[in-house]
C-alpha cells in the first residue's frame, strides 16, 4: 500500500464542494498572501468543486514551474461558459497548441521592440489628444485614460480611428459599446473560479449567451472589415492588420478567422491594463508628492520645458523608468496574472500537481517579497536606483507584472511605452495633488479598487490636475 504523495499546504476541503467556501469573490491576490502566513508556505493548494488550484506567491516558484517546466504548464483552465459565448478565440484564452502558436508569432512579429518604432507617431497623436482632454476636462482623467488605451491600441492594429463617428454605424460610441461588451464578458469570466462552473449552474439564460456571442463577433468583425477595407486601397499602411494581409503568415489555419481573432486580442488586452497602470500613476503622484518634484525636475534638467519628453528620450531619465517599474509593482494591473493550467501529472518540492490544475502567479504577492522589496506598500522608485540616480543593473528590467514563460504579455513593449509615454507626458504638462475641500484641507484618499475582476482598476477619487503650460507651447515631435 503506497500513501498518495501530499499536495502542497491549503484550507481543509469539505466533502463534495471542496475548497468552494473558502475561494475569494473578489480580491483574491490579497487572501492568497493571508493564507501564505496562515499555512507558512508560498505554494498554496485547495480544490474546488473537484478541481485542483496552486496559488503560487513567490518568483523562484513562479520561475521553476511556469518557465522553466513551460512545456507542461503553458496551458489555459477549460472555461466553457467563455467558448459559448466565443470569447476563448482571444489568445489570452486560448488552450496551448498550435493555433495557439499561430496567435503568438502574429504577435510576435507585430508588437516585437524592431517593428514598434512604426507605430511611434500613433502613440505621440494619441497622447496628445489625451493631455488635451486632461486640460478641458480633469475630472475624468480615468476614461481619458481608457480611451487613450483603446484609441492608441485601435490605431496600432487595426489603423482605424474609434473617434470617428462615421467609421462605426452604431447607436452609442464605439467606446462605450465595445467597453460594455469586453466588460459583460468579464462578468462571466475568468475569476473568482467558481465563475468557471456551466451556464446551467450559473443559470446562464441561453439567450443572453446567444446575444453576447453576437456582440463578441461584432467587436471582432467590425473593426477588422474596416482595416481590410483601407488595407486595400492604400499598401503603405503600417497597422498591425494591413501589415499582416500584406505579407501572409504561414500557419495551420489558411483562412482569416484566426487573423481575426488575433487581432481582436491584441486590441481588448490592452485596454484596460494600460489604463489601470495610468490610473495607479495619478493615485502615486497624489501619495507622494515628493516623486512628482524628482520627476519634473529630472525631465526639467534633460528635456528642457518647450518640448515633450519623447521615446527617444527614455534611456536619459533613469526616475520616469523607475516611476514606470514601481507603478507595476505596487499596483499590478492584473495582480494574479492570468491562469494557467498543467497538461499532467508532476511532482514539485515532494508535492504531487495533478494534471489540469489551475495556476495561479499571485504577482501581487510576488512583488511584496519583503526581503526584496523592503516596505512593500510604500510607492518608492527609488528601489530601482543607485546611490549616483542611474538604474540599479541589481534589479532586473523583467517587469513581473507581464506573467510568465510562454504565456508572457506579447504586447509588453507596446505597453510599456504607451504607458511611459503617459506618465512622462502628464509629468511634463500637469502638477497633480490631492484635491482640497471647501476649507481648502486634503481630502483624503482611500486607496480603494474595482478588484472582483481579472483586471483591477482604482475607484474614481478626488484629484486636483492643473496644467503647468498651455499644451499647444509645448512641441510636439510626431
Ligand atoms: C500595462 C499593461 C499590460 C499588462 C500589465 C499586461 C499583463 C498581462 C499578463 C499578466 C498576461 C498573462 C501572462 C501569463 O499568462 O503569464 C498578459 C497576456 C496577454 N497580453 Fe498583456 N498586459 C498589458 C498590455 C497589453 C497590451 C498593450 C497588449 C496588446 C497589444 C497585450 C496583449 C496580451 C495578450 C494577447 C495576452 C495573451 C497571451 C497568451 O495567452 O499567450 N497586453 N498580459
Amino acid at each position: 500500500f503506497r500513501r498518495r504523495p501530499a499536495h502542497p499546504p491549503g484550507p481543509k476541503p469539505l466533502p463534495i464542494i471542496g475548497n468552494l467556501l473558502d475561494v475569494p469573490k473578489s480580491k483574491g491576490h490579497v487572501v492568497f498572501k493571508e493564507w501564505e502566513k496562515q499555512y507558512d508556505s508560498k505554494l498554496l493548494y485547495a480544490s474546488v468543486l473537484g478541481q485542483s488550484v496552486l496559488v503560487i506567491n513567490s518568483l523562484e516558484d513562479a520561475t521553476e514551474l511556469l518557465e522553466k517546466r513551460a512545456s507542461t504548464t503553458s496551458d489555459r483552465p477549460w472555461l466553457p461558459l467563455m467558448d459559448l459565448v466565443g470569447a476563448t478565440r482571444n489568445t489570452l484564452l486560448k488552450r496551448y497548441g498550435d493555433s495557439w502558436r499561430f496567435h503568438r508569432r502574429i504577435l510576435h512579429q507585430n508588437l516585437r521592440k524592431g517593428v514598434l518604432e512604426h507605430y511611434r507617431p500613433i502613440l505621440m497623436q494619441k497622447s496628445h489628444i489625451l493631455l488635451h482632454r486632461l486640460a478641458q476636462d480633469p475630472a475624468e482623467f480615468l476614461t481619458h485614460f481608457k480611451i487613450y488605451s483603446s484609441s492608441l491600441l485601435m490605431g496600432v492594429v487595426y489603423g482605424c480611428d474609434m473617434e470617428a463617428p462615421d467609421e462605426w454605424n452604431l447607436p452609442t460610441s464605439y467606446f462605450e459599446w465595445a467597453e460594455k461588451v469586453i466588460r459583460d464578458v468579464s462578468k462571466i469570466g475568468l475569476l473568482p473560479i467558481i465563475r468557471q462552473a456551466p451556464s446551467w449552474l450559473l443559470g446562464g439564460s441561453q439567450s443572453y449567451t446567444a446575444d453576447l456571442r453576437r456582440r463578441v463577433l461584432k467587436l471582432r468583425d467590425q473593426p477588422f472589415d474596416l482595416a481590410k477595407e483601407k488595407a486595400m486601397l492604400d499598401d503603405e499602411r503600417l497597422d498591425m492588420v494591413s501589415r499582416v494581409l500584406r505579407n501572409k503568415v504561414e500557419g495551420p489555419e489558411s483562412s482569416e478567422e484566426p487573423l481575426r481573432d488575433v487581432s481582436m486580442s491584441a486590441w481588448v488586452a490592452g485596454v484596460e491594463t494600460t489604463a489601470s497602470a495610468l490610473g495607479s500613476f495619478i493615485l502615486a503622484l497624489c501619495l507622494c508628492p515628493d516623486v512628482q518634484e524628482k520627476a519634473q525636475d529630472e525631465i526639467s534638467r534633460v528635456v528642457g520645458s518647450d518640448r515633450l519628453p519623447t521615446l527617444e528620450d527614455r534611456p536619459s531619465l533613469p526616475y520616469l523608468e523607475a516611476i514606470y517599474r514601481e507603478v507595476l509593482r505596487w499596483k499590478p494591473p492584473a495582480p494574479q496574472a492570468v491562469p494557467h493550467s498543467t497538461v499532467q501529472d508532476d511532482m514539485y518540492k515532494g508535492y504531487f500537481i495533478p494534471s489540469g490544475t489551475i495556476i495561479i502567479p499571485n504577482v501581487w504577492a510576488m512583488m511584496r517579497d519583503e526581503e526584496s522589496y523592503p516596505e512593500p506598500e510604500a510607492f518608492r522608485p527609488e528601489r530601482y536606483l543607485k546611490p549616483d540616480g542611474t538604474l540599479d543593473a541589481r534589479q532586473s528590467d523583467r517587469v513581473l507584472a507581464y506573467g510568465f514563460g510562454r504565456r508572457a504579455c506579447p504586447g509588453k513593449d507596446l505597453a510599456s511605452e504607451s504607458f511611459w509615454l503617459g506618465i512622462a507626458h502628464i509629468l511634463a504638462s500637469f502638477d497633480i495633488a490631492k484635491a482640497k475641500d471647501k476649507e481648502g484641507m486634503d481630502i483624503p484618499l482611500t486607496l480603494e479598487y474595482f478588484d472582483d475582476e481579472a483586471v483591477v482598476r482604482p475607484k474614481p477619487f478626488p484629484c486636483s490636475i492643473t496644467a503647468r503650460r498651455s499644451i499647444d507651447t509645448l512641441t510636439f515631435a510626431g
